[in-house]
């Protein structure tokens, strides 16, 4: 039997246990708060920003929403950022990715205070994680290993293949399976489109983690049986006329293959959202000098 891991539901036992964390703050008079920047009219980044106000306002964390013309000049954005960056009463800012065609991604993660940054983007958080210190992990990689945790799936010794060599998963993703402290001493595959012999990559590893962005890229003939399937990707396309989700893995093959496997939706992209909420908890911590549990 495949074991399909509930990524909804793992990110409610986050979620509650953010609550005594939560408490605490509140007890020290302090609302944990994030403010989250739009500035584009993309469906799909508008329905993902969205659902981190509504997981806030679930948890008792403040959502402060701000929205600008995707048309407006780089400016506004980078105003919008300091101002952030300069209220006490902001403890998280998320730029929702991408920002216009006008705008850099990277200038824009650079102007975020890294203290606030919430997303595990910025260079001195990156280079804190690399160097086994982080204080921010970036959500996503941080809720792939949180399902793995939750899944009972051992890292230790096991070879992963990363596909996907982004900044926002695949590269922290590897950096944090390699490492010692967590659910770590993994020995990492990174893969990206120029790799030779893909399946061959995916084939020998005891967990595969798909992450480029490719619909249904990674199928049944490309790992082997009992294989561990996590799948990053959430990509809409047209099927019989009609839109829909589907991940970077052909689930219905690989799942006939593999011991466990996360759906799309309901596996990665909860997760994303539960660890922000959990970045935020830990930044209001830091921030107000009030220590909290979080797992
Ligand atoms: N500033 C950031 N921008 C982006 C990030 C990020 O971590 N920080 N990641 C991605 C997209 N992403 C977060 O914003 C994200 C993707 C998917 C989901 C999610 O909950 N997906 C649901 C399905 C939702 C739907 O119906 O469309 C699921 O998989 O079950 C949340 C967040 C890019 N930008």
């Amino acid at each position: 039997m495949t074991d399909i891991i509930d990524g909804n539901a793992v990110a409610a036992e986050v979620r509650d246990g953010l609550s005594g964390a939560i408490d605490t703050l509140d007890d020290a008079g302090v609302t944990p708060t994030l403010a989250t920047v739009l500035m584009s009219d993309d469906p799909a980044s508008q329905t993902y920003v969205s659902m981190k106000q509504q997981d806030c306002e679930e948890v008792g964390i403040e959502a402060l929403d701000v929205e600008i013309d995707p048309d407006a000049p780089a400016e506004e954005l980078f105003d919008t950022v300091a101002d952030l960056n300069a209220d006490p009463d902001v403890n998280g800012i998320l730029v929702q990715m991408p920002v216009p065609d006008h705008i850099e991604d990277r200038d824009v993660i650079r102007a975020i205070d890294p203290a606030k940054d919430v997303d595990g983007f910025h260079p001195e958080n990156v280079g804190r994680l690399v160097a086994g210190d982080p204080v921010y992990k970036p959500c996503t990689p941080h809720g792939v290993l949180k399902l793995l945790d939750a899944a009972d799936v051992e890292t230790e010794g096991a070879d992963v293949t990363v596909v996907g060599r982004s900044n926002i998963v695949g590269k922290p993703l590897a950096n944090l399976l390699i490492q010692k402290a967590d659910y770590g001493n993994a020995t990492v595959t990174v893969c990206h489109s120029r790799t030779d012999d893909l399946a061959e990559k995916t084939r020998r590893a005891d967990v595969v983690i798909a992450a480029v962005g490719v619909p249904e890229l990674v199928d049944g003939s490309m790992i082997a049986d009992g294989t561990v399937v996590i799948d990053v990707g959430v990509n809409r396309v047209e099927r019989d006329g009609e839109s829909t989700l589907v991940g970077d893995v052909d689930f219905e093959s690989a799942k006939a293959k593999a011991s466990a496997i996360t759906p799309v939706p309901g596996g990665v992209g909860p997760m994303t959202r539960a660890m922000l909420l959990y970045n935020t908890v830990k930044a209001a911590s830091r921030q107000a000098d009030v220590p909290v549990d979080l797992e």
